[in-house]
């Protein structure tokens, strides 16, 4: 069979082409001059596989598309206070290069808007790292989340440092609040250096699908950075992704975001995949034309807002039932699918409410697809308090979907694995 996402990529762009509306960056003179009538999108799924359809192969500057993932270095490099103390996570509602910080502390609002990012990017690498040696880890680090080697264009470079006069006065802004320690000019032109990377739209779904797959490249499998990192930066992408158009986006579309003013754009879908869209004529907030049209079909079309999920499954407790009587009789509870916190509330409610009543009990794993941290937590405690109870517990659990389970204080577990433990257990 013929996969049939190749051909609804195609359709959908198809059903934008003609859309002329917008312009191309006209402050940066090597993006003016770019080919307006570009067009591409690229999905890459969380496992690695890859559709692209349109201009696929061309290389763009990434731009502001960099900022997310220089945010996640630093954060990764320095840690989460050394970076939070330096800039905030508040949206701005003003437009990505605003003259402004936040009043009292004068730190920039957050690290998508150009005040922000300039001071992220002094944050990379250890502490005392040299201008070169920052630019190095940057390469680096944006070359891991896509896979290959990125290399910045030269010519990109220059157009935009020989007029960045407003990136200059927000750098000059804040080294006088001593928001950065260094020179003004060394910052802004390693930021620009940053966001002259060459990317395709290819490369951006495969960076975008490495933050949708907890950090890690889906394609190289090298872990590039921690979990932890990567829900701080999804946040701030979908809170502050999009500036001054982030409500609306996340309003309408859902996904963590961000925009670049070459005509790039990208979406994260965690657990799911990394959608990235190229065409470079810009709305009044700087964001492709096109490519937010395109991400409002994808979002309609496939049901991907994060706020829309899908109705409840059956209850986590599939059955209870009791085999045997008396002190040799056991009664098996067998839950199934994801347990998380609303299904591990579910579980702990029904032993609450209808305690088991032989001494033995079960509780069987084997149809249950995964255990998140709170329901191991859950499912843990239930097996400490029914021991406290008086029962002897078993966990039936062949696939070790809940490894090394401990119940701690006063609890008792005893795991069955083998096919014939399990059938002897139920037999009795
Ligand atoms: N929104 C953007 O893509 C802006 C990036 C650009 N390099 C700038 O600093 O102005």
């Amino acid at each position: 069979m013929r996969s049939p996402i190749p051909d609804y990529l195609a359709e959908a762009l198809g059903s934008v082409e003609f859309d002329q509306s917008g312009a191309t960056a006209d402050y940066i003179p090597e993006l003016a001059d770019a080919d307006p009538d570009r067009l591409a999108v690229s999905f890459c799924t969380e496992d690695g596989r890859r559709y692209s359809q349109g201009d696929a192969d061309v290389e763009f500057s990434i731009q502001s598309i960099s900022k997310p993932f220089v945010y996640a270095l630093a954060l990764a490099d320095r840690g989460f206070d050394e970076v939070l103390a330096k800039v905030g996570v508040e949206p701005t509602g003003d437009a990505f290069n605003e003259l402004s910080l936040e009043p009292g502390t004068g730190r920039p609002l957050n690290p998508m808007i150009n005040a922000g990012a300039i001071t992220v990017h002094t944050l990379v690498g250890p502490p005392g790292a040299t201008p070169e040696a920052r630019n190095e880890r940057i390469v680096d680090g944006l070359s891991a989340f896509a896979g290959r080697r990125l290399r910045v264009d030269q010519r990109v470079y220059e157009s935009e440092i020989s007029c960045a006069y407003r990136n200059r006065a927000l750098a000059n802004m804040l080294r006088a609040n001593e928001i950065i320690d260094e020179g003004p000019l060394v910052a802004v032109a390693g930021y620009t250096r940053q966001c002259s990377l060459l990317v395709t739209v290819e490369d951006l779904a495969m960076m975008a699908a490495t933050l949708a797959n907890r950090g890690v490249n889906p394609v190289t499998g090298a872990p590039v950075v921690p979990a932890a990192v990567v829900r701080q930066t999804l946040s701030v992408m979908a809170t502050c992704g999009m500036y001054d158009g982030a409500g609306d986006w996340m309003t309408r579309v859902g996904i963590p975001a961000k925009s670049g003013v070459s005509g790039g754009l990208i979406g994260a879908l965690p657990g799911q995949a990394g959608i990235a869209t190229f065409s470079p004529r810009l709305d009044r907030h700087g964001n492709s034309v096109r490519g937010v049209d395109l991400f409002r079909r994808f979002t309609s079309d496939m049901g991907m807002h994060l706020m829309e999920v899908p109705p409840a499954g059956p209850s986590v407790v599939r059955s209870r039932r009791e085999f045997g009587h008396g002190p040799s009789g056991v009664e098996v509870v067998s839950l199934q699918g994801e347990i998380r916190f609303a299904g591990a509330e579910r579980i702990v409610r029904e032993l609450a409410d209808a305690p088991p009543t032989r001494k033995r009990v079960a509780i069987n794993l084997m149809r249950v697809s995964s255990v998140g941290d709170v329901g191991r937590r859950m499912i843990l405690e239930a097996v400490r308090r029914l021991t406290l109870d008086g029962h002897d517990v078993y966990l039936i659990d062949p696939d070790r979907v809940l490894p090394d389970p401990d119940p701690g204080e006063g609890g008792r577990v005893t795991v069955v694995s083998g096919r014939d433990d399990i059938r002897r257990l139920m037999s009795k």
